[in-house]
């Protein structure tokens, strides 16, 4: 039995259609995933992404704000769609649960993520969140909203970005732990969690930010010492050479290798980087491992360890 902090990326709650009903239907189809690694008899802390929905849900705010009903801050927004999200989550397990005849629940805990008040991110965005825009529609955008920053998203498209700050420690880890221990299946640190930083007096307040998921994970699962982190998103493995002729699979790779890697530009910045970044984290810090896979290869990686794994 394995401790496992799984980090869901964007495919396995968003694809086209960010309506309710299609965001629950992909949700669904993850956890009939994810359920293999209860029927394997391993402890699963789920994580996921939030940026599309914290981006859009803002959009949303801005479109109906009056005086008397504003728009909320992004830690607020944040905390709405950790929430809408876990929701959807611990619907779809506990609905698949009872029909596997398992007897465990799944729960959402609206989790806060500590971070510094003075990271140079607040300085520097860099988080993309909300829809994709052609780059005349981001012109556009940026002539209504001229306080928002908007980059070229790995070829996607533009977004706007914010700040994203480093996580120091998931507030609530405690009660993540007690959660397993009672045999639960936690959601938490949606989003990476609410970022958040303590003010003069020691108290905690929400920053204008979105974490990212994949540190926000690693944060949580060196927190709650975890066995291995696994982040989930659309490819099977890790690639040096990505989408080039000479493109190589990595299967068991070491910290000092893929260090080596990082310093040849092998992982993009807005979406390979952050990940083996994060696995870096939990790997130095622990004496786990950290897993980069596939949502559609997770039946493999439990049959015969494919994937990249990361170790020391
Ligand atoms: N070196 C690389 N190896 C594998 N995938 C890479 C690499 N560099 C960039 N990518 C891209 O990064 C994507 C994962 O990032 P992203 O889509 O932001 O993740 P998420 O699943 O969290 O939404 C992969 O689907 C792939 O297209
Ligand atoms: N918070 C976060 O990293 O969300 P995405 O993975 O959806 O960008």
């Amino acid at each position: 039995m394995k401790k496992i902090v799984v980090a869901l990326g964007g495919n396995a709650i968003l694809s086209k259609d960010a309506s309710a009903k299609s965001q629950q239907e992909a949700i669904k189809k993850t956890v009939n995933v994810l359920v293999e690694f209860i029927k394997r008899g391993h402890q699963l802390v789920i994580t996921h992404g939030n940026g599309p929905q914290v981006g859009n849900l803002l959009l949303q705010q801005i479109a109906e704000s009056t005086a008397k009903n504003p728009v909320m801050p992004l830690d607020t927004i944040g905390a709405m769609t950790e929430g809408s999200i876990g929701y959807w989550m611990q619907q779809a397990f506990n609905e698949v649960l009872e029909k596997e005849n398992i007897h465990k629940k799944a729960a959402t805990i609206i989790t806060q993520t500590e971070v510094s008040a003075d990271d140079p991110a607040f300085k520097n965005p860099s988080k993309p969140i909300g829809p994709f825009y052609q780059k005349e529609e981001a012109e556009q955008e940026q002539k209504k909203h001229p306080d928002y920053i908007f980059v070229e998203d790995a070829g996607r498209g533009y977004r706007r970005v914010v700040p994203s700050p480093i996580p120091k420690e998931v507030v609530e880890y405690p009660a993540v732990s007690a959660m397993l221990k009672e045999d639960l299946i936690p959601i938490a640190a949606g989003g990476g969690g609410i970022p958040v930083s303590k003010d003069a007096e020691g108290n905690f307040i929400g920053q204008e930010a979105v974490i990212d998921k994949d540190y926000g994970a690693a944060k949580l699962a060196e927190n709650i010492k975890a066995d291995e982190l696994i982040i989930l998103t659309a490819v099977d493995y890790v690639f040096v050479n990505f989408n080039k002729p000479n493109q190589s699979k990595l299967t068991n790779v070491t910290v000092s290798e893929l260090k080596h890697y990082i310093a040849e530009d092998q992982f993009a910045k807005g979406s390979m980087l952050p990940k083996i970044n994060a696995a870096i984290e939990f790997v130095e810090k622990t004496d786990g491992k950290a897993i980069i896979t596939s949502l559609d290869n997770v039946k493999q990686l439990l049959e015969k360890g494919v994937g990249t794994i990361i170790s020391k």
